[in-house]
């Protein structure tokens, strides 16, 4: 997006025929298909390539984008931290596109980059909200939020990306943001195990719509914003993930609803941030007593070898309760 805005865009890539094919053929087959990129995005695998390069950009556009899973989040921010003070270049603002919680630590992702980066690389944000990548490539229209403490963050996040196709909002609720991001994976999960289980559009309304009830509960726990929850990075990410078959997450639920197992589902190299993130979600919401039924739902098919429509004739039997307030 940042490229089709005319900004000049460098792309760390770790894989040399990656940055390769990005540079000369200006496509990125292994993850983008024959998708055509913009000429003005260049890639490389050097590091210190990609620092002459922030160095050389025009200070209200100079911006970081980490594009890393968040299991490759503490390690990433480990490197830049010296390499960003070496470089004069600790005042860049740094945004990560990361939604899950780390495994173990059970920590969201500005939790880890405050404990690495601590006040040495003081402007930082996440950026998040409903984008295929895919979708985001053919520079189709698109909303993204970016929430952050510091306004040079903002105002360098919408100097790099704001143009043509491409919207950016403004928050100030991280934890929100994050928690929004992280959860919409587990009910994405969800909502393609009923699909999967032919359970038709009201079962997948009604998920959408309690599992946004879960989120919020859990988010508002955590510190975020209720707001929050019913905007792009909530019920935006939420009802595209839930919905749209590009979603890795929802392919993931819809394999298990069909009767695929969790392994096979693995083994064939889907990416779903989702698989993780219910666990973490779940032990972070049990540490606060928060219930999350959909969530434990996703766990007991995921983890404890409950078939899907086990799990889905127990989450139908609970107690009739009230919708409002969301406990
Ligand atoms: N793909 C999408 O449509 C999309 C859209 C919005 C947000 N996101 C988020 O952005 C993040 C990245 O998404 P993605 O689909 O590009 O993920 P991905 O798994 O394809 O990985 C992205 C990049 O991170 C690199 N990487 C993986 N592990 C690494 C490690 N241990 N150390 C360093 N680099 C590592 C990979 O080489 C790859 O280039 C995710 O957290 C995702 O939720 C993705
Ligand atoms: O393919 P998914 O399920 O990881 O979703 C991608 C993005 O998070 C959508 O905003």
């Amino acid at each position: 997006a940042s490229a089709a805005n005319n900004t000049p865009t460098l792309l760390l890539a770790r894989d040399e025929a990656v940055s390769l094919d990005i540079n000369t053929r200006h496509r990125n087959p292994k993850y983008l298909g024959d998708l055509p990129l913009p000429h003005r995005l260049q890639s490389t695998t050097c590091l210190e390539q990609a620092l002459a390069h922030l160095q050389g950009s025009a200070q209200p556009q100079r911006l970081i984008i980490l594009g890393v899973p968040v299991m490759a989040m503490r390690s990433t921010c480990e490197t830049w931290l010296p390499l960003l003070q070496a470089s004069n270049l600790a005042n860049t603002p740094v945004v990560w596109t990361c939604k899950g919680f780390e495994q173990n630590s059970g920590q969201l992702p500005h939790e880890i980059v405050y404990s690495v980066f601590g006040n040495q690389i003081p402007n930082t944000g996440v950026l998040s909200g409903p984008s295929f990548a895919k979708e985001v490539t053919r520079n189709l229209p698109v909303a993204l939020t970016v929430a952050s403490h510091n306004e040079i963050t903002v105002q360098n996040t919408t100097a790099a990306l704001h143009a043509n196709n491409t919207r950016i909002y403004a928050s100030n609720d991280v934890i929100g943001v994050e928690v929004g991001g992280a959860l919409k994976n587990v009910m994405a999960i969800a909502c393609g195990i009923s699909d999967g289980l032919e359970l038709g559009a009201n079962a997948r309304a009604a998920l959408i719509t309690r599992g946004l009830a879960e989120i919020t509960r859990l988010g508002i726990a955590l510190g975020g914003q209720a707001a929050t929850f019913s905007g792009l990075t909530g019920l935006g990410d939420l009802v595209l993930t839930a919905t749209g078959d590009l979603s890795r997450n929802r392919q993931v639920g819809l394999a298990l609803g069909q009767g695929q197992s969790l392994d096979s589902i693995l083994a064939a190299g889907m990416t779903a941030e989702g698989v993780r993130c219910a666990r973490d979600a779940l032990n972070r919401a049990t540490a606060l007593n928060i219930d999350m039924p959909i969530t434990k739902a996703v766990c007991d098919v995921l983890f404890n070898a409950i078939p899907p429509l086990q799990a889905v004739s127990r989450l139908l039997a609970r107690e009739a309760k009230a919708e409002w307030p969301a406990e």
